[in-house]
């Protein structure tokens, strides 16, 4: 297993010059692709918000938590060493921004649900929102970016829930409005607020509690209250299936205000770290773990894969898309996902019957099998639950049945060249034969058996008589009837060796079994 100092932070958007974003597909498909986890449902923890508010410097400890509790399989007390600094994701102190666009941590951390299912975990850490470089457009991309994409969302926020901070939520989250009205669900999962710095505690406690406390007086829509608040609170509750929301106290001095600072537990307040101990196992502990979710279905990590592609294509455009263009990215990934699903059931199918290692098959039988195998793959694709309506998923049915078609094509034709292989074993099968019947007659003749030479001679004519025969029948196509009696009989042929050689290995096997028994019975008597 990696050792968590040989992981690091992998950009996998970056922020250019001309407030554009770019999408390292190299290495994301590095990450996600990887064939031991490609297949893996996903958990996407992200902690997004504004800017040096400490967002690094916690996923460090998720860090420390994920690769004790995964990794090393250990349980109880996770945290390390009093004196060791703090390393992962890169934090630091000061007043200019840090994380720039989107990483992901090298190791994907490997999960086993309670459900027994085995999925892989990803952290993602974030652009802090509002520093004097990015524009509104920037703040938007990578919020809703790291939404769209996370199972659970962090909102990482300093000292109170401020109406501000729900106002930029309205307008980061605003792309799952639309989402939410095609899919009927809530587009997003988990919104899990964090207040850093709390200093009320006398009022609304540190931890869960406190913080639900404190979210549900945020929240409430109540009768009086003016439109504009009412319907943003609405808005953001109908955006995620969960709402939570935590409180933590402040991590001391050391930790905000002194520059020598390097993370080590020692010099962070008790407060906090028992808020922690709370907290990251509140989010990450197998029976907590949140599985990333779009239009209902589960995302494996090679989904994961095409909505991010998908996704920063669209945001990639001068302007800030239009929601609209998301809900198409997002329907069109999801399209995208079950036509590889289906593929994979055709291919599947189809190796088995035809792949490489396989026989001859006869081509009508291909033709039945591959039917089968297309329908099979047809009903995977329809029966998957998709976005952006019937007409987009017929284009798609459509694409997918092309692809099927051509496929089956290579099928055919690799089905086609094992047949010359198998057309050229009865040349085989003659010829060895002719050389077998001529040296039993020279065998025959040293020791004087007659006969034997004159049946073994004319068995040896009339074995390259018949190979002259199927060679004149394949090469002009005439006396096929005599061809093909010549192939039924070098099949027999084969056929016969092969029972013959299949006696002698159950017979060697069986003596072999025969004198294990003996001697073990001997040994028993002694
Ligand atoms: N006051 C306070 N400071 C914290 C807290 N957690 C970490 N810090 C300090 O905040 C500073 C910034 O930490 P980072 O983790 O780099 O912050 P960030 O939000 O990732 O910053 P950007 O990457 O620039 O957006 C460091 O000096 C940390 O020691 C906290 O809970 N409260
Ligand atoms: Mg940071």
């Amino acid at each position: 297993m990696e050792d968590l100092k040989s992981g690091r932070g992998v950009q996998v958007v970056t922020p250019g010059e001309d407030h554009t974003f770019s999408l390292d597909v190299e290495a994301l498909e590095a990450l996600l692709l990887r064939e031991d986890i490609k297949d893996r449902s996903v958990v996407v923890i992200s902690v997004a918000g504004a800017f040096r508010k400490g967002k690094s410097f916690l996923l460090d400890f998720f860090l420390r938590y994920m690769q004790h509790k995964y990794n090393l399989g250990g349980s109880g007390e996770w945290m390390g060493a009093e004196n060791e600094p703090l390393s992962g994701f890169s934090w630091r102190g000061g007043s200019e921004r840090d994380t720039a666009g989107l990483l992901l941590w090298s190791q994907p951390f490997k999960a086993t649900l309670d459900s027994g299912e085995k999925v892989v975990v990803y952290l993602m850490d974030t652009q802090g929102t509002f520093d004097s470089e990015s524009t509104v457009r920037d703040n938007a991309t990578i919020f809703a970016l790291s939404t769209m994409l996370s199972s659970v969302q962090i909102y990482n926020l300093s000292q109170n829930i401020e109406e501000d901070d729900l106002q930029h939520l309205q307008l980061f989250t605003d792309y799952g409005r639309l989402a939410q009205e095609s899919s009927g669900g809530k587009p997003f999962q988990r919104l899990q607020l964090l207040v850093r710095d709390w200093s009320f505690p006398y009022e609304h406690a540190y931890g869960a509690e406190g913080g639900r406390e404190l979210l549900d007086k945020r929240l409430t829509v109540h009768e009086g209250q003016h439109h504009e608040l009412q319907s943003l609170r609405k808005h953001i509750a109908s955006c995620f299936e969960e709402l939570a929301c935590f409180l933590m106290p402040h991590p001391g001095l050391k930790v905000a205000t002194n520059p020598e600072f390097n993370g080590k537990l020692s010099d962070i307040s008790q407060d906090f770290k028992n808020s922690l101990r709370q907290f990251v196992p509140m989010l990450l502990a197998p029976e907590n773990l949140i599985l990333k979710r779009i239009g209902g279905q589960k995302l494996k990590s090679k989904d994961l894969w095409l909505y991010f592609k998908s996704y920063m294509n669209i945001f990639n455009g001068s302007s800030l898309p239009e929601p609209k263009t998301i809900l198409e990215a997002t329907a069109e990934a999801n399209n995208l996902s079950a036509v590889a699903e289906a593929k994979e059931v055709y291919e599947t199918i189809m190796e088995e019957l035809a792949g490489g290692s396989k026989p001859y098959l006869q081509p009508q039988l291909l033709e039945e099998e591959h039917r089968r195998a297309r329908d099979k793959a047809l009903h995977s694709f329809h029966s998957k639950k998709k976005m952006g309506g019937d007409s987009l998923s017929e284009t798609y049915s459509i694409k997918l049945t092309k692809e099927l078609e051509d496929q089956f094509e290579q099928y055919r034709q690799y089905n086609a060249e094992k047949n010359l292989l198998r057309k050229l074993g009865p040349l085989a099968v003659l010829c060895a034969l002719a050389l077998l019947c001529y040296l039993l007659s020279v065998l025959a003749g040293v020791l004087g058996l007659q006969t034997v030479v004159v049946l073994a001679q004319t068995a040896a004519i009339g074995c390259v008589g018949m190979l002259l025969v199927w060679c004149y029948a394949r090469a002009t196509g005439n006396l096929s009837e005599l061809g093909s009696q010549v192939d039924h009989i070098a099949d027999s042929v084969m056929e016969l060796a092969a029972q013959y050689a299949g006696r002698q290995a159950t017979a060697v096997a069986l003596s072999y079994s025969e004198e294990k028994m003996s001697y073990s019975a001997d040994k028993k008597q002694s």
